[in-house]
């Protein structure tokens, strides 16, 4: 290390130099720590010709010190660069650039010297917040001649400069720090304010979307996540779950809500037909198409196309179905131009869609495309605990839309809805349900010889065999004055596939193979009589 260089006759005009400075307004105005190092940097290289002039602060745990606008950093333990010696020993330290050159070999500090001529001198202070403590800022590094460093050293306007320099640097550090955790703080609030709103979203849709176990909490909870976004959902579950209910749900609770919902079922629909419900045609398209026709994509653009059943749709239109999805465009059929549609799909499905992929009946990117947001919905076997709330609700709508008095349910009919298998889910209790109460005299409350399935073994026991009979064995009454066959016939259907899909639980499958019918037969025909039964 080199001695103090003697005080020269350029000391006494340097006060009045800085003093002229603007010094302090220049540096009160930075806004932030490192504006206000950068500048004082500056201002001390322009004003006092230094060769260089810079200041590096200090990381938050005290090991590190950094430079503005550079990764590099320096260890405050390694004694390879002139930084740790001074914030060691709290005290400044001059040495010649020829000296540091061979003394010391720290790669940050040897190129940040390297443009430095071997005459000149560095002095380097330690920078601290308060005086008279080891809180230290940072450094500052000085290079220049050693006549000019030994005047500035010693000159009361530099101590003056640097007095100023660490006040604002605290002051700015404060606040900087006062701002990150006031930063945090309203992160977390806004965090919190979301969860906030999030969880009325979801305690709202459970007016609609019943029951309290924690499967149902955290489907609605999905649902309203979902419903955030644009991605295109996957809803799958069992027949009768809820899937169409979550679908119409999410459209209404999304920014959508105010655009169309569309809906289509693919298994209902015949095949033929289903390209053009889709995609619409023009006019010509195909014998009978006497004038264009819109498709569901073009009648949901703003809104949601909800493709229900969606195991069911043909691989030719999967590939066109991804299309849309791809690109938001689509042709009707018979037309030339393709056309753009902005719309949100929601598919569903009950069918295991990785085992039709597996048997090529159904298209991996697509299956991959719908499931951006996947959500499973919960069998109701598995949420037993919402069955009591599902059936008074189910009595409330019956009586309601069948103008009957309230009526209530016994402990013990309870009790077997909750024994109950439901293999067609809350659709099958809601039927369960809807039957119950039709059986049920006014002014009683729903017992257990409505139910059905439980006639048989408590008809024998209640005396009551003359009152009911199994639904599904019961003769169809025909009215005697039947005035409209094609309304009695239809009555007459509706009946028998009511019946047929209570006996199997809502399972569209079996209660179509037991009428010899297919499954979109069935499903078209539900569609026709307006059932419940997609
Ligand atoms: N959580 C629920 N709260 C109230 N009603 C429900 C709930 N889930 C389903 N339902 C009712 O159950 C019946 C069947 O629901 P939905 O049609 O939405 O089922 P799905 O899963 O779409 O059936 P599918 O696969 O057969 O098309 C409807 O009457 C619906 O309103």
């Amino acid at each position: 290390m080199t001695q103090p260089v003697a005080p020269t006759a350029e000391s006494s005009a340097l006060s009045v130099e800085l003093s002229a400075m603007p010094l302090a307004l220049t540096l009160v105005e930075s806004h932030c720590a490192a504006t206000l190092r950068q500048r004082s940097a500056t201002l001390l290289k322009r004003h006092l010709g230094l060769a260089l002039a810079e200041c590096l602060y200090i990381d938050g745990s005290g090991r590190w010190l950094g430079r503005d606008g550079d990764e590099g950093q320096f260890d405050c333990g390694d004694f390879h660069h002139p930084y740790a010696h001074v914030i060691r020993s709290g005290k400044p330290l001059t040495l010649s650039v020829a000296d540091a050159r061979i003394r010391l070999d720290h790669p940050g500090f040897q190129s940040q010297v390297a443009s430095l001529g071997s005459a000149l001198h560095l002095h380097v202070r330690p920078l601290r917040g308060v005086e008279g403590t080891r809180e230290w800022l940072g450094v500052m590094l000085l290079a220049g001649t050693p006549a000019r460093l030994l005047a500035l050293t010693e000159d009361p306007g530099m101590a003056a400069f640097e007095a100023l320099l660490c006040r604002l640097w605290m002051r700015l550090a404060r606040e900087q720090g006062e701002r990150h955790r006031s930063r945090i703080l309203q992160d977390s609030l806004a965090k919190l304010n979301d969860g906030t709103r999030r969880q009325a979203l979801a305690d709202q849709l459970a007016e609609d979307l019943l029951g309290q176990s924690a499967a149902m909490q955290a489907l609605r909870r999905h649902i309203v996540r979902a419903a955030e976004t644009n991605l295109a959902v996957l809803l799958q579950g069992e027949t009768g779950t809820g899937k169409d209910r979550v679908a119409r749900a999410m459209h209404q609770l999304s920014a959508r809500a105010n655009g169309p919902f569309m809906a289509i079922n693919c298994a209902a629909i015949p095949e033929a037909l289903l390209e053009s419900e889709l995609f619409g045609h023009g006019k010509g398209a195909f014998s009978g198409a006497d004038h264009a026709r819109e498709g569901l994509i073009s009648q949901a653009d703003g809104g949601t196309l909800f493709l229900d059943e969606i195991g069911d749709m043909p691989l030719a239109l999967q590939a066109k179905l991804l299309r849309v999805l791809e690109s938001g465009r689509y042709r009707p059929l018979g037309e030339n131009e393709e056309r753009c549609a902005d719309l949100r799909v929601v598919a569903a499905t009950h069918q295991p869609l990785r085992e039709q992929i597996k048997e090529q009946r159904f298209r991996a990117d697509l299956y991959y495309r719908l499931g951006q947001f996947p959500i499973t919905l919960p069998p109701l076997n598995e949420r037993r605990d919402d069955i009591a709330q599902l059936a008074q609700s189910f009595i409330t709508d019956f009586c309601a839309r069948e103008g009957r008095d309230e009526m209530g349910i016994t402990p013990a009919a309870l009790r077997l809805l909750y024994r109950r298998d439901y293999p067609g889910n809350v659709r099958e209790l809601k039927n369960v349900i809807d039957y119950a109460c039709a059986m049920t005299p006014h002014g009683a409350d729903i017992d257990t010889y409505v139910l059905p399935g439980e006639q048989d073994s408590q008809l024998a026991d209640s005396g009551l065999d003359d009152m009911v009979a199994p639904a599904e064995e019961m003769p169809l009454a025909l009215p005697g004055d039947i005035d409209d066959l094609r309304q009695t016939m239809r009555d007459i259907e509706s009946t028998i596939i009511r019946q047929r899909l209570r006996l199997f639980g809502g399972n569209r499958a079996q209660a179509a193979q037991s009428l010899g019918l297919p499954k979109r037969t069935l499903a078209h025909k539900c569609q026709l009589l307006e059932l419940d039964i997609k």
